[in-house]
Order: C-alpha cells, then sequence, then structure tokens
C-alpha cells in the first residue's frame, strides 16, 4: 500500500475574494485536512482579473501578462504557506492548482484557468498539476463542476441521501445517494453570492455583504425576482455549468433596467439573496430525495441570512455546514484540488461522466514535475 503524502490544493474562485491554499494528507483510502490559510489578491490584479472576464481589446497580451503575475503569486502563496507551517518543499508531494477561470464556454469547447503552472513548479520545486477542466471537454463534458467526485469520496453515507451544496461565487450541487457505488449528479445551480458582491460593491463599496444583513433589512420584490427568474440558465437541464461570462454586475443593471420600476437599492439586494435561494431550492425539490441532509460549504455558508432563506425553501432532513462531516466549508474547493492532484499522479480518473457529461472518465490534469 502506498505511503500517506501530503499535497497543497490552490484555488482561486469565481468570487476573487482570495486565494485559498490547503494542505492534506492523503491516500487509497484516507484524507485529512491538516491546515487551510487564504491570501489577498492584490486589487490592481483583482481589477485585472476582473476586465478579462468579460470580452475586450488587447485580450492576448493582457492574458499572457496575467497568466505570467498570478503563476508568481500563487507560488508566493505556497512558500509563504509552507514557511508558515513549518513544512519544507520535500514534505509536499504535489501541488494541486486550479488556477483562475477567466472564460468558461464549454458550449464553445473551451474553458480557460490562469496561474502559469511552470512557475509555480519553478519557484516552489514542487510537482504541480494543474488545468483539471480542459480534458474533460476533450469528452465533451463541461469540465465544471469538478468538486463532486471529491463530494462523493468523503462525503458519502450508507444510510441516507446527501446534498452537498457548495455557495461560492456561482452555486453547485452535489446529490450522493446513499452507497459510494451509485449514481452521482452534480451540477452549477447558477449565482451563489456573485451577483450579491456586485450590487454591494456597485451601491456601497463594501465587497460582500456580511452575515447578509443589507439584504435582511430589505424586502423582496416578487416581480423583479419572476423577471430574474426567467433566465434561460435556470430552465436548462442538467450537465450544466455556468459562471461571470452570464451573471455579473451589468446582467443585473440591464434587468433592472427592463424592469423598468424604481427598486430600493436594499430590497434588489433582499431580491437577489432570494434568487440565490430559490434557484437552490428548485434544484432539490427536483430530486424528490427523501430524508436528505443538506450540507453547506463555500463562503456564502457564513451569510446567515442566506442560509435563513434556504431553510424557509428547503425542508431537508437536516441543513448543516461540511464542518459537520468533518471539512471546514471554507476548505472544500481548496482541498478537492490537493485530491485530484493525488488522482492524476495515481493515474486515476479526476471527473465524474454523470455530472459533466463527458463521454468517459478521464484523468485530469497537467503535470509540471520538481527539479530536485
Ligand atoms: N461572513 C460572510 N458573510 C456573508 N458572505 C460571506 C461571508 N464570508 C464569505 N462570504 C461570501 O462568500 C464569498 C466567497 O466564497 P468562496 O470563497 O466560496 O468563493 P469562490 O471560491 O471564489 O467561489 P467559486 O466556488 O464560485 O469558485 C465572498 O465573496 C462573500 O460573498
Ligand atoms: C469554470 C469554473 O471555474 N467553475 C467553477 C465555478 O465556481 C463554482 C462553480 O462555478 C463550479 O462549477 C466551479 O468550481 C468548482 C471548484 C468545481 O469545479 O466543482
Amino acid at each position: 500500500m502506498a505511503a500517506i503524502q501530503r499535497y497543497i490544493g490552490v484555488m482561486s474562485g469565481t468570487s476573487l475574494d482570495g486565494i485559498d491554499v490547503a494542505v492534506a494528507e492523503i491516500d487509497e483510502d484516507h484524507f485529512r485536512l491538516v491546515a487551510g490559510e487564504t491570501y489577498p489578491i492584490p486589487a490592481q490584479l483583482r481589477k485585472q482579473i476582473l476586465a478579462l472576464t468579460q470580452p475586450s481589446d488587447n485580450e492576448i497580451d493582457r492574458l499572457g501578462e496575467l497568466d505570467t503575475a498570478l503563476g508568481e503569486l500563487f507560488a508566493e502563496c505556497v512558500s509563504t504557506f509552507i514557511r508558515t507551517h513549518q513544512l519544507k518543499a520535500s514534505d509536499i508531494h504535489a501541488i494541486g492548482s486550479h488556477g483562475q477561470t477567466i472564460r468558461h464556454r464549454p458550449e464553445r469547447g473551451f474553458t480557460l484557468q490562469i496561474g502559469d503552472p511552470n512557475i509555480i513548479a519553478a519557484r516552489t520545486n514542487i510537482t504541480t498539476v494543474a488545468d483539471f477542466r480542459r480534458r474533460d471537454l476533450c469528452f465533451g463534458g463541461q469540465g465544471a463542476p469538478l468538486v463532486p467526485a471529491f463530494h462523493q469520496a468523503l462525503f458519502t453515507s450508507n444510510e441516507r441521501s446527501r446534498i452537498i451544496l457548495n455557495i461560492g461565487g456561482m452555486a453547485n450541487i452535489t446529490l450522493l445517494p446513499p452507497h459510494i457505488d451509485s449514481n452521482l449528479t452534480g451540477y452549477d445551480t447558477g449565482p451563489g453570492n456573485v451577483l450579491l458582491d456586485a450590487w454591494i460593491t456597485h451601491s456601497r463599496q463594501f465587497s460582500f455583504d456580511s452575515s447578509g444583513q443589507w439584504a435582511a433589512s430589505g424586502s423582496v420584490d416578487q416581480d423583479l425576482l419572476t423577471l430574474l427568474l426567467s433566465t434561460e440558465y435556470f430552465q436548462q437541464p442538467p450537465p450544466k455549468s455556468t459562471g461571470r461570462e452570464l451573471f455579473h454586475l451589468d446582467w443585473l443593471l440591464e434587468r433592472l433596467e427592463t424592469y423598468g420600476q424604481p427598486v430600493a437599492p436594499a430590497d434588489v439586494q433582499a431580491t437577489l439573496a432570494e434568487l440565490t435561494a430559490i434557484t437552490i431550492a428548485h434544484e432539490v425539490a427536483r430530486h424528490n430525495l427523501d430524508e436528505v441532509e443538506l450540507y453547506v460549504c463555500g463562503g456564502g455558508a457564513h451569510n446567515t441570512h442566506l442560509m435563513s432563506r434556504l431553510e424557509a425553501h428547503i425542508q431537508p432532513r437536516l441543513i448543516a455546514d461540511t464542518h459537520a462531516l468533518g471539512l471546514s466549508p471554507d476548505w472544500v474547493e481548496a482541498a478537492a484540488f490537493a485530491w485530484l492532484a493525488y488522482r492524476n499522479l495515481q493515474q486515476l480518473s479526476g471527473n465524474c461522466p454523470a455530472v459533466t457529461g463527458a463521454s468517459q472518465a478521464t484523468l485530469l490534469g497537467g503535470v509540471y514535475p520538481a527539479f530536485r
């Protein structure tokens, strides 16, 4: 049996709220998160990333420069992390780096995550696995979401169905029927925090709505909610995945203009929180699972108002965050990319065709070796 090895996962998600780094001990039947840290994204880099998520001029030069700058930043985060936790490069078997998604267009056959892994491997001298999504696209898959396979490996119960709900910038669910070999389902339900963040930044210059207090102070505008819910994505059957290409500030501003009536800013925020909660609840209801337990992860787990709106719309047997399953909601995604690096280096498939729609299971990621 292979010895337990340490892997680092690096995740910079669609919210652009920071870079999550986590280290885990992994082998065939063991996964233990050892530590996690979040590092800031410098304001200028964040601006550059956001600008590249929408079509604009001179994209290739800006893309190339940002790919390099993010590679350096991810490497720096890993090096700081290693020092903080009194580790050495030789203690880490590999890094799994998700990269920063700047464009996700599976319908056109591509998805793009940047942050040059050559730089990460060169600076840290640790083998780096990256570019996890594109092999799934080779087989007709969405390339996302990828975490359901990790959720299945860690969180399946033998007794009852579980749903793992990630509320990051986007929200995605994984439905885990009892027993690990049963059929898994998972997909992006739509916006998680991305519109809440965009609206509070636009209206009040805060980067996020702490505990959802601003949303809680407003009232849901039912007609505006109906208009937002008429978006085609919410009607589409899975497999499906989405991103900032669809859900962004201008998407909201255009709909507010179409709506044509003044809505108080706090009521817009309340309506956006309701949109996230209702679109998730619709998807949960669609699967009609008895006695289901729902576990939340991602930054949205800290939004008290959003959690209470979810509880109002979903009646599972239990609603809790993934702490209850032994993994902090803040580190699930970074932990998943540590696990995906492990899967790659063990020559094990990483995608889940039932989730992404790929025609087959496949190895995910490219390997950038250390030079020791
Ligand atoms: N205390 C809090 N109160 C309210 N919202 C919070 C709180 N903490 C985090 N969030 C929300 O969670 C977001 C970050 O979530 P997370 O780190 O899971 O996103 P991500 O990894 O970028 O997303 P994705 O899963 O889409 O890749 C923040 O932008 C914010 O909206
Ligand atoms: C293309 C892309 O980066 N998608 C992200 C995003 O953030 C949440 C949701 O949309 C999910 O589909 C995915 O991330 C996680 C890590 C995943 O692949 O499971």
